[in-house]
């Protein structure tokens, strides 16, 4: 795979094309990929929107690939830098979390679209600076003590933990709240929303519609916590398969006459919910145990003991206080700038003529350690913003 040019917009007219023109002023930027090149822009409305085409070198043919995730929104131009396996885009004029996007290519998310849908995938992805801990996905069957265990860990560290919520087709129990234990929805509406590619997993669960949507991962991660989803084995299938790195714990009941009890004994389900859900239980505690999806099985017999496992599991055993995790700090690209990238280290060169005469401002961003979030981020950007005084002294500053 060659190294790409880091194209400014003005370039473009300069690029070879195989005879394919762009437009004046469509602020498009092509990179090349073997026989591919990717045209990145403007669509051919005369809108800034970002469109992606490739031209398929070897055939001379143009091919429009399938485009997954929340594209870009439109800008006044962007620059773009190949990496691995995602081309690197950062929109001129944006908010500063805005700015950074990433279109992935050859990523395993990717591949495993393009093995369901046979032709050629790309994927839109968010840049996010920092990193969050790994979420941590919890199944068990109906009863076993999920969200008992859950509401303790979230009670004790307020400030470390956030819940995934998620979205069903099940009717509110009596004390659930819309938006806060789960998002309520029609099956239609979420359907179109699964079409869409907003979520992260989903499954048919007793008889109702769950799933986890991209949004309820990333807006706990966004605020610095990590994040806690509580799923079916299904879900958390589909979440091993996916980009979301995370530790999978299952919880056991002592024995199928104690889940029986606490079932019926928390009294939110009629008698025929009762017979399917514990019918439901004797496959998932044998697929539980017997795949290998999960990295931890706890059994719920005492509660506290289990809390103090689960505790110990994600190194939280005499943990005193949990300190709030400050923001991360706003840079924002300049609107002219040229790039160049080394190793793993792409450097923004500040081109505005005013700062120029006094110093030559480099912002560098290190891509080393990026890392995929729930499908539609990456995360693990870090930056660095250098002054370069006349007189040779730099002044570096450090966001991460
Ligand atoms: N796959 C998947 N399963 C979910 C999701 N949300 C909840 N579940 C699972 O759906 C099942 C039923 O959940 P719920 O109706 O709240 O009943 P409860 O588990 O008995 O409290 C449980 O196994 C949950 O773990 C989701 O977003 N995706
Ligand atoms: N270790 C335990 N021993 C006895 N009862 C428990 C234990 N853990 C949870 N419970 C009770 O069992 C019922 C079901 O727990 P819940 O957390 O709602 O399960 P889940 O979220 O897995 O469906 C609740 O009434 C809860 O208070």
């Amino acid at each position: 795979m060659g190294e790409a040019p880091a194209l400014l917009v003005d370039d473009l007219q300069n690029e070879p094309l195989n005879g394919f023109e762009l437009k004046n002023g469509t602020c498009k930027t092509t990179t090349t990929i073997g026989d591919k090149t990717y045209v990145i822009g403007g669509a051919d409305d005369g809108t800034l929107s970002i469109e992606v085409q490739i031209f398929d070198r070897s055939h001379g043919e143009w091919v429009r690939p399938t485009v997954h995730g929340i594209k870009p929104l439109s800008c006044k131009g962007h620059s773009a830098v190949l990496l691995k396996d995602r081309i690197l885009i950062l929109k001129k004029g944006s908010k500063p979390d805005d700015q950074i996007w990433f279109l992935e290519f050859d990523t395993q998310y990717v591949r495993q679209l393009q093995n369901n849908f046979g032709n050629e995938v790309v994927v839109w992805s968010k840049g996010v600076t920092g990193n969050a801990e790994k979420p941590i996905v919890i199944s068990g069957p109906s009863g076993v003590g999920k969200g008992t265990l859950i509401a303790m860990l979230m009670k004790e560290f307020p400030s470390m933990f956030g819940f995934s919520v998620s979205h069903t087709t099940r009717a509110p129990r009596n004390m659930e709240k819309d938006g806060v234990h789960y998002h309520f929805t029609e099956k239609s509406v979420m359907e179109k929303e699964i079409k869409d590619g907003k979520f992260l997993e989903f499954a048919s669960v007793h008889g109702n519609l769950y799933g986890t949507s991209v949004e309820a991962v990333e807006v706990v991660a966004d605020a610095g916590k990590r994040c806690i989803l509580d799923i079916d084995v299904q879900g958390a299938r589909s979440v091993r398969a996916s980009s979301l790195e995370a530790i999978f714990v299952f919880i056991c009941p002592p024995s199928m006459e104690d889940l029986e009890k606490r079932l019926r004994g928390r009294g939110t389900e009629t008698e025929e919910q009762v017979l399917k859900r514990l019918r439901n239980a004797e496959a998932e505690i044998e697929q539980g145990k017997s795949s290998k999806i999960f990295d931890f099985i706890l059994y719920n017999d005492n509660l506290e003991e289990c809390y103090e496992k689960l505790k110990k599991l994600l190194g939280l055993d005499g943990f005193v206080t949990a300190s709030p995790k400050s923001a991360p700090k706003e840079i924002i690209l300049p609107t002219n700038h040229s790039l160049s990238k080394i190793d793993d280290k792409i450097i923004i060169n500040c081109m505005s003529s005013e700062l120029e005469k006094e110093s030559k401002n480099l912002i560098v961003l290190d891509v080393s350690s990026l890392k995929g979030g729930a499908p539609g981020r990456t995360r693990g950007l870090d930056f660095q913003a250098i002054n370069s005084f006349s007189d040779g002294l730099t002044e570096t500053d450090q966001f991460s």
